[in-house]
Parts: C-alpha cells; structure tokens; sequence
C-alpha cells in the first residue's frame, strides 16, 4: 500500500514540475484532485514543530513573530536504506544533506520573493525530504492565522493569511491538520475556528494540541484529548515538541521524540492515552488516513485523466498538422495560413461570405442620414445670410452681385461636409477591422499558432489604419475641391434671374432687405445641395478606392516584407509542443503519467483482493 502514497507524491512532483499548482485553469487539474495535508492554526501555535517531529528532523526556520511566510509543500518520501537528503524544486540538481542548509535555504528563497520584509506570498516553496526514517506524506506548511497587524506588515495581512489558508483548505481533497496550543482556551483555537469553517462535518479534519508540557499547574488536557471538550471524527492527538529552550541548546529530534514518548507514558493523567499520543503516532497516523483516502480517490482521478486525454486529443486534432523545422518550411507554412485568411478576408468583401454588405450600409444609409442632418436651410437663414454678406463686403458695400457673400456662404454650408464625409471613413474602418477579425478567427491553421495569430492581426490592422488615413486625405480633399472651385455655369445663369425675380430699379441698398437675402440664401441651397448630392456619389468612389480596394489588394503586404526578421518570434520555438498552450503542453505531459495511475489502480485492485 505504501507504493501507492510514492506514486501519488510522484504524480504530485511531476503536477509542480510541469507547473499545475492547482490554480485556475480551463480543465480541472490534477493536482487539486491529488490527496495533501495542510497544517493550520494560530502564530506560534507550533505548526513548524509538528511538522518537523513528523519528519523526525530540524530543517524548518524559527524564531519569533511570524517565521513562515510562504506556504511550504513538503513531500516525504521514503527510501529503503543510504543517506537522507532534501531537494527544492526551484533547484533541482542540488541534493542537501546538510538540514540547517535546508532551513537556510527555505528562509532565502522565502525572501526571494516577498523582500526581508515581513510581508506573505501564497506562492509555494517545494522541498521533498528523502529518508529511511518518514512516512510517505505529502503536508504543506502555512503561515499562521494571526488577528492584528505589526509593525512592518500591511494593513491586510490578517485576511491575506487568512485567504490563502483557506484557499488550501477548503479543496475536498484537503486533509487538515488543526494545531491548538494546549496553554490557551480551545474556544479560541484559530485553527479550530477555520477547520470548523471549510469542513463542518469534521470528515477531513484532525486536531492536534501542542504545548501540553506548558499547561499551568493542576490543569491537563484529558477531556479535549478524549474527544470531551471538543469532538471530532478523528481522535485528537497530543504532542509534545521542543520549547524554545531546547531548540536553542540544539536538542536533537530523536532525544526529543524519546522524551516526548517518556512524558506521556510517566504522567499519572496520560499514560492510558500515550499510545496514541505523540508525532511518531501522528506520523503514522496520517499516513495511514492517507492510503485510505488515496484507494477511494484513484477510480476518480482515473475517470479525471481519461476525461482530460479525450478533451486534450480532441484540442489537438482542432490545432492540425505539424510544422516543419526547417527556415524555408516554416516560411511556406506562414504564407499559406496567410494566405488562407486572406482569401477568407476577401471571400468577406465579395459576398461568398457574410460582412461585406455593411460597407454598403454605410454609403446608403449612414453618409446619406449624415449630410440631411446637416440643415443647410438653416444654415441660410436670413440673419446668418445678411451676416455673411456684409462681413465679406467689408467697408464697401457690393456693388452688382454679392460675390464674396456667395462664396462664403457656399463654403460654410460646404465645409461641414467634411464631418459625414469622416464618419463614412470611419465606418468602413471599423467594418473592416470587424472582418479582419471574423476572418482570423475563420482561419482555423491560425489557431495553432497563437503569435502568429496576433501577428497578422496586428499587421492586418496597421495596413487598414494607413489606409484610413489616406482615405482620410483624399475624401476631404474631395469636399475641399468643392470649396475651392465653384461651378461657374451655375452662376453664370443669376444675373438673368436677378432681372427675372428681383426689382432693378431698386437702389443698391435696398438689395439688403429680406426677400433679397431670401432669394441669395435660396440660391446658395441650390447650389450646396446640387453640390451635396454630387458628394454623396464621389465620397463612397473614394472610400472605395482608398480603402476596401486597397485592402483586398494590399492587406498583408507590409506583413510580408517584414516576415523574414519576424519568423523566429512567429513560432515561440522550433517545435510543435512549445507552440501550444502552456495549458494544453500540461496536459500533454499528464498523459505521460496515465501509465502510472493504471499502474497504481492494478496495486490497488491487488490490495482490496488482499
Ligand atoms: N514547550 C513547548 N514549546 C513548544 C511546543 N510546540 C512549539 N513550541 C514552541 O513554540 C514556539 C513556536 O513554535 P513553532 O513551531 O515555530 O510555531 P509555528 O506555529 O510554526 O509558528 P509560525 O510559523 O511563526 O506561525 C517555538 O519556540 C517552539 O519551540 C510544545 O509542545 N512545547
């Protein structure tokens, strides 16, 4: 049964290896499926103890006021014979023998990532201890719940510990390990509190009372010890762990677990429980809770990985064929997925696909809505013609025709084309981009290739944008010409119609009265609005021509001359397993450990015949 413990603390190695923590991800990962211990309780409570005399070795930090600050995933694993010695996972080649290098090297790289300060990160440190002398386990160490902040620390670090042990311990797959100091009431026990919280029903939950040595005089542990006080599933377990005091005299771990089983054997009110007392019984204890839970968990983690393996190949043949290794392989590649989504984007503009009839949208409903908001008649009331054409006869009154009174008021009515004339600009950019988009996401050799998709994305939408801007010049410059040069057979004709509607004996002043103006304003639309009618036809002839031509013409264009410096970063590497997502290379790995869970279900079956 002991094989099965290796392999899951092996599975949960490899899970941390390929980067599986448990975190947030799109498919339930294995880890959290995996069986672990985590040890809470209250600062000071003795939790590094415990877990130490579990081990049966001195290797973790201490010292006063909060000591551990990162979680610690402490896996155990037993070795048959030769020289125990521990491993970090952040470094991977060093084998140390040497536990106060442990100890030291767990205090640096907790300072690694959050500063000397005294400040907290969740994100775990991975030691495995290989040893003749454990159980196989695997217990994680978290900083102890505390209820006010000291000097040095951030206002929320009350509840950021507090966050982070509970997001160890509400997993179902949690055990956990509940440490109460027996010098203090147990109605006040942090760790009593959490545990009560993420595991109502105590299914998964074992109470340990540390500091029994240190209960004042004529009190003792007896009634929490016999499930009294306080019950739960599990029997409660007392230890007594070295005090301070003895750390500092250096007192080894195995005089410290003699001593520990001597002072519950002596005691007068313990001794009918000292064979269920103490961390060597602990140890054992958990291990074994362990392999009970591990046999009930394996058909689940089974039904897990072969869930995972269908939805990982299915992933796999939606990512399509390999790539070549090769500069020039890789480079064909490239062109013939942009090629694809090119003719996916063009198939968008010609109608075989849908988007396309937007543009037209823009030209019959949009340009059109625009310039009628416009209200040129407005725009020429009497007030604002009689305004205009004295300003432009400035200190001398016009003699024959108000000619710069006409052509001011013709470009201020003009001029404000050039909004619509914008927007219509503007419209087709963004239906554009939208297509630019469809076809990206329609492209399905893009999917495999995520830089690569965000490449031609990015190179496509550069293209659109400077062909926008030229757009831009060139319509404006379409409204421009019309303010620049007005159709002079149009007022070739008005002098006749002067004589025709108007009065020529009139004096010169009297021209400024109100049905002047309103027959000059009358004109002006005329002509604005004949004007108007022709932008109306040449502003899409531009957009057109500007824009959806050039884009069919030219999108990647830029893209590709620029493909040769870009093609190392395209691929995030030479091979085809880089190129997906760290996600899916996880789960690729995972289907390596398959065999293992089989093999591990074989033992299993093997033991229940047992
Ligand atoms: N006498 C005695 N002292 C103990 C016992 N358990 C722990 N201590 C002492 O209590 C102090 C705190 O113990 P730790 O094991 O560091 O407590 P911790 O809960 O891991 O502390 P943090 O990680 O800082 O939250 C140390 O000085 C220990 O020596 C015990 O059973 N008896």
């Amino acid at each position: 049964m002991e094989n099965l413990i290796t392999l899951v603390n092996n599975i949960q190695r490899a899970c941390t290896a390929l980067g599986d923590h448990g975190e947030e991800s799109a498919l339930p990962t294995l880890w959290d499926s995996l069986p672990a211990i985590a040890v809470v309780g209250g600062q000071s409570s003795g939790k590094s103890s415990v877990l130490e005399s579990v081990v049966g070795k001195d290797f973790l930090p201490r010292g006063a006021g909060i000591v551990t600050r990162r979680p610690l995933v402490l896996q155990l694993h037993r070795i048959d014979d030769g020289k125990e010695y521990a491993e970090f996972m952040h470094l991977p080649k060093k084998r140390f023998t040497d536990f106060a290098a442990v100890r030291q090297e767990i205090s640096d790289e907790t300072d690694r990532e959050t500063g000397r300060s005294k400040q907290i990160s969740s994100v775990p440190i991975h030691l495995s201890i290989f040893s003749p002398n454990v159980v196989n386990l695997t217990l994680i160490d978290l900083p102890g719940l505390t209820k006010v902040a000291i000097e040095g620390q951030s206002e929320t670090i009350v509840q950021d510990i507090e966050s982070m042990v509970r997001s160890f311990i509400e997993k179902p797959n949690c055990i956990i390990l509940a440490i109460s100091p027996a010098n203090q009431d147990l109605a006040t026990s942090d760790a009593i509190k959490i545990a009560r919280e993420v595991d109502p029903k105590g299914d998964r939950t074992f109470g340990v009372l540390t500091k029994i040595d240190l209960m004042d005089k004529g009190t003792n542990a007896v009634d929490i010890l016999e499930g009294k006080s306080y019950k739960l599933q599990f029997p409660w377990v007392g230890v007594v762990n070295r005090s301070q005091a003895d750390i500092n005299k250096s007192v080894d771990m195995i005089a410290a677990r003699r001593r520990e089983r001597e002072y519950f054997q002596s005691s007068p009110e313990y001794s009918h429980l000292a064979h269920r007392m103490g961390s060597e019984h602990l140890g054992k204890m958990l291990s074994k809770h362990l392999e009970t839970v591990i046999k009930s968990r394996i058909p689940g983690l089974q039904s897990l990985i072969n869930k995972t393996i269908i939805e990982l190949e299915g992933e796999l043949t939606k990512l399509g064929k390999p790539i070549a290794a090769d500069a020039g392989g890789k480079l064909y590649t490239t062109m013939e997925i942009c090629r694809a989504f090119d003719q996916n984007f063009k198939e968008h503009l010609d109608g075989v696909r849908a988007g396309g009839e937007k543009i037209y949208g823009v030209f019959d409903n949009q340009l059109p809505a625009a310039l009628k908001r416009l209200q040129f008649d407005k725009h020429l009331s009497i007030e604002n013609v009689r305004k205009l054409i004295t300003e432009a006869d400035g200190y001398q009154p016009h003699l024959i025709a108000p000619e710069q009174g006409y052509r001011r008021l013709i470009e201020s009515c003009l001029v404000t084309i050039r909004g619509p004339a914008e927007a219509a600009v503007d419209g087709v950019h963004a239906i554009l981009k939208g297509i630019v988009q469809k076809a990206i996401a329609e492209t399905t050799e893009l999917k495999q290739y995520p830089t690569l998709r965000v490449e031609v994305g990015n190179a496509a939408f550069e293209s659109l944008e400077r062909m926008r801007e030229e757009s831009k010049r060139a319509t404006l410059q379409l409204v421009d010409m019309e303010c620049g040069y007005l159709t002079v057979e149009f007022f070739r004709k008005l002098p006749q119609d002067v004589e025709k509607g108007g009065n020529p004996t009139h004096s010169l002043f009297d021209r400024y009265n109100d049905s002047y103006l309103r027959r000059v304003g009358s004109t002006v639309l005329q002509y604005v609005n004949m004007t108007c009618a022709s932008l109306r036809n040449s502003i899409p002839k531009s957009i057109v021509y500007c824009q959806v031509r050039e884009a069919k013409r030219s999108l990647l264009d830029f893209f590709f001359t620029e493909l040769g410096k870009k093609e190392v970063s395209i691929y995030h590497g030479p091979n085809r397993m880089a190129q997906l997502s760290p996600h899916c290379f996880k789960m690729q790995q995972y289907m390596k450990l398959y065999p293992i869970i089989v093999f591990a279900n074989t033992i299993f079956a093997v033991e229940t015949v047992e």
